[in-house]
């Protein structure tokens, strides 16, 4: 298929968080024509006197061809593309908020992290059933916000039901630094990046606690397997675990402070207020992850252990003990 990299587009980017003014910056950087959806008017305003978002972005210079808005008509009209980029607990209330504003031809990209904690569902499956599941594309895999709106470059999957459909969705979003892989297994792609928060989580506390290197290494390794369970339990595929949006992603997000959920799970360990940190999307999908797998008979005692901790029923020092007291097995990766 041929990639439209020379096509420009009309995108609408709903969200003027990190994610969604990276995402607008990469896009107006690469030629196409970006309008940014602030809630607020007069951060909409602030955005566009100083092109910068030094609350979510501090930083970064944002585009000229990038146009913020709190308006959503002027921002989505004649859209061809919107992403919506918003915390994964509101995504449902914003796509019912907007659908009537979104053109009916536009491609809708979901760019959230995160499973409901009031119905234990997936972005795409919240949003499918108001914006119709032909449309709709799930983008995913290891972004860290500030790089990609600095035009670094990073490889991410873009997941839709039809192979077709995600072929072109994936020709669309990529550009020359943001290279999109397509696939269609969105339940995959989806577990893959929600879960991965709730592992860095653990990872960071690690960390924090002063447990040591080792420790993480095999926090995240047997927290793999974890993932694997659960979304093939979930319907996803195994090869899509191995991928960017699984693997690739749990890397990135395990490794270094720049992820927010890894910087949550650091200051747990350290016992550090966790009031004011920015947004770890683990923290809301931790304990609905836990029940997901309870539900279907899949252990993940890793992903249990941080949601007993997030809930204040278990103290990390407990949750090590509890992980090491385990009865002993052979290693199986599924
Ligand atoms: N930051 C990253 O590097 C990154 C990368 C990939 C994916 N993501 C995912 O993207 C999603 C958004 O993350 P982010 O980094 O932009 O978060 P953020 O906290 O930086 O920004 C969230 C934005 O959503 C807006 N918002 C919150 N509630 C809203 C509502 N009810 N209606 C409309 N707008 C609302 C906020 O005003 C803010 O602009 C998350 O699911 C995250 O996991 C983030
Ligand atoms: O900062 P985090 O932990 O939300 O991670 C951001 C992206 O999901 C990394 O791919």
């Amino acid at each position: 298929m041929s990639l439209a990299k020379d096509e420009k587009g009309r995108f609408a980017v709903v969200g003027a968080g990190a994610w969604g003014t990276a995402l607008a910056a990469l896009y107006a950087s690469a030629g196409h024509e970006v309008s940014l959806l602030v809630r607020d008017e007069a951060r909409a305003a602030t955005i566009a006197a100083t092109r910068r978002n030094e609350a979510y972005l501090p930083g970064i210079d944002l585009p000229s061809t990038l146009h913020p808005t709190a308006n959503p008509s002027a921002a989505l009209t004649s859209a061809d593309i919107v992403l919506l980029v918003v915390p994964a607990q509101v995504l449902g209330s914003v796509a019912k908020e907007l659908v009537h504003a979104i053109p009916s031809k536009a491609l809708v990209v979901l760019c959230s992290k995160g499973i409901d904690r009031t119905t234990g569902r997936f972005a795409s499956e919240n949003v499918r059933e108001i914006i119709g599941a032909r449309r709709l594309a799930v983008l995913s895999g290891p972004s860290f916000a500030a790089d990609v709106a600095r035009g670094l470059p990073t490889a991410v999957t873009v997941a839709a039901e039809e192979a077709s459909a995600a072929d072109a969705a994936a020709a669309r979003l990529s550009t020359e630094t943001f290279r999109c892989y397509a696939s269609d297994d969105v339940a995959g792609v989806e577990a893959g990046g929600a879960l991965k928060n709730v592992l860095a989580l653990a990872a960071g506390a690690a960390i924090g606690r002063g447990l040591g290197e080792s420790a993480k290494a095999a926090i995240v390794t047997r927290g793999f397997v974890e993932l694997r369970r659960l979304s093939a339990a979930l319907g996803g595929r195994a090869e899509t675990t191995m991928g960017l949006s699984g693997l690739g992603d749990l890397l990135l997000t395990c490794s270094t402070a720049q992820s927010r959920n890894f910087a949550y799970g650091l200051a747990m360990g350290r016992g550090e207020p966790l009031s004011g940190l920015k947004l770890a999307e683990g923290v809301f999908s931790a304990e609905i992850a836990s029940r997901l797998a309870r539900e279907r008979g899949v252990e993940v005692p890793i992903i249990d252990a941080v949601a007993d901790i997030l809930k204040g029923e278990l103290s990390l020092d407990e949750a090590m003990r509890r992980l090491l007291t385990r009865p002993l097995k052979r290693e199986s990766a599924d």
